[in-house]
């Protein structure tokens, strides 16, 4: 893993790029949802994976990603996701989102279809969380980082897409998502599920909170048994339990490690996250087009202007 100081040269250079465009900000979150499904490895950019069905849309967080991999040997991939992703959350005024850095990556594509698509029901939704360790309550805390971005080009969040906030909630509630994802929708049809989303409606900070602390046992969840001698840090590894899978090469996975997000130091072998990051003022983003590693010739490609989220425009190098 990098060192912190690396760590946060990185996230600064997420910062500067969201400034030009916002839109990979939320590229970056949905990206760590599809990498960590299956416990963040990293395998989200191979080819076989980034390509398919289930990640359409997903295609330039790898152009946008790429570029670091090359500057930055240290990072692997899946921290760096992980890393994009809570920066993501705080650049587009959230919570600070506590991540740790030392995650190894695959190199073996997960199996296709695990992620759950838009079309299941409520009970089925919850079927899929509840083997990864999440239980409805959690699902509904995940579900709101669609308070931005887009879905097939339509903002999730009417109006409202480009910062980070309870207005999923309220719209969810108002009738306003109509249209979007059922998943979402069908959260008001379990009880448990319809009370939370009206807490969160009425209440940022406890959303914030809780979102802080789901998404962080989210991004943390490493299979701890890809590699015999990388970090292991978050538990001992685990090669077989009743939710164990396998990967398409057939290596078996071990279950999820699970740690507490709010503890205060890294676990041991990991580098802790280095918020609070310079974020620039309202009012003084930086010039396009270029954003420029400071410590080398390398440029990074430009990243045009482009408007709420429709687009994002790729025009490098
Ligand atoms: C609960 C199950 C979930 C389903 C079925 C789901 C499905 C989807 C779909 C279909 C899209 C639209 C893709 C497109 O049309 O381009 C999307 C976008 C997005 N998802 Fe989810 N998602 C889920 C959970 C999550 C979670 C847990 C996160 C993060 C914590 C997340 C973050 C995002 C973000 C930020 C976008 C917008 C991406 C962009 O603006 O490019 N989603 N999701």
């Amino acid at each position: 893993a990098c060192s912190s100081s690396t760590m946060t040269q990185i996230q600064n250079l997420f910062v500067q790029n969201f400034t030009q465009n916002r839109a990979l900000a939320t590229l970056c979150l949905r990206g760590a949802f599809h990498d960590c499904w299956n416990g963040c490895n990293g395998a989200l950019l191979l080819p076989d994976e980034i390509n398919r069905s289930e990640n359409v849309g997903l295609a330039p967080l790898k152009t946008f990603l790429d570029p670091f991999l090359s500057q930055f040997s240290c990072v692997s991939v899946a921290d760096l996701i992980n890393s994009c992703a809570v920066t993501a959350v705080k650049f587009l005024g959230g919570p600070d989102v506590p991540v740790f850095f030392g995650r190894i990556d695959t190199g073996v594509p997960d199996p296709n279809g695990l992620i759950p698509g838009p079309t299941l029901s409520v009970q089925e939704l919850i079927a899929a969380f509840q083997p990864i360790g999440f239980d409805s309550r959690e699902i509904v805390a995940l579900s709101g980082a669609h308070c931005v971005g887009v879905c097939q080009g339509q903002p999730f969040c009417p109006g409202q897409n480009t910062t980070f906030g309870n207005h999923y909630y309220v719209q969810l509630l108002n009738g306003e998502l109509q249209g979007k994802l059922q998943t979402d929708i069908d959260l008001l049809q379990d009880n448990t599920m319809r009370s939370l989303v009206q807490q969160y409606a009425n209440d940022q900070q406890q959303f914030f909170d809780d979102f802080a602390t789901v998404f962080g046992k989210y991004i943390s969840r490493i299979e701890c048994n890809q590699s015999s001698n990388g970090p292991c840090p978050l538990g001992s590894a685990t090669s077989s339990s009743s939710s164990s899978s396998s990967s398409s090469s057939g290596v078996p996975i071990g279950s999820p490690v699970s740690f507490s997000p709010t503890q205060s130091s890294a676990p041991v072998g990991f580098t802790p996250s280095t918020f609070p990051v310079a974020f620039p003022s309202p009012g003084q983003p930086l010039q396009p087009p270029f954003v420029t590693f400071a410590s080398s010739s390398a440029s990074f490609f430009p990243v045009q202007q482009s408007q709420g989220f429709s687009t994002i425009i790729f025009t490098g190098p």
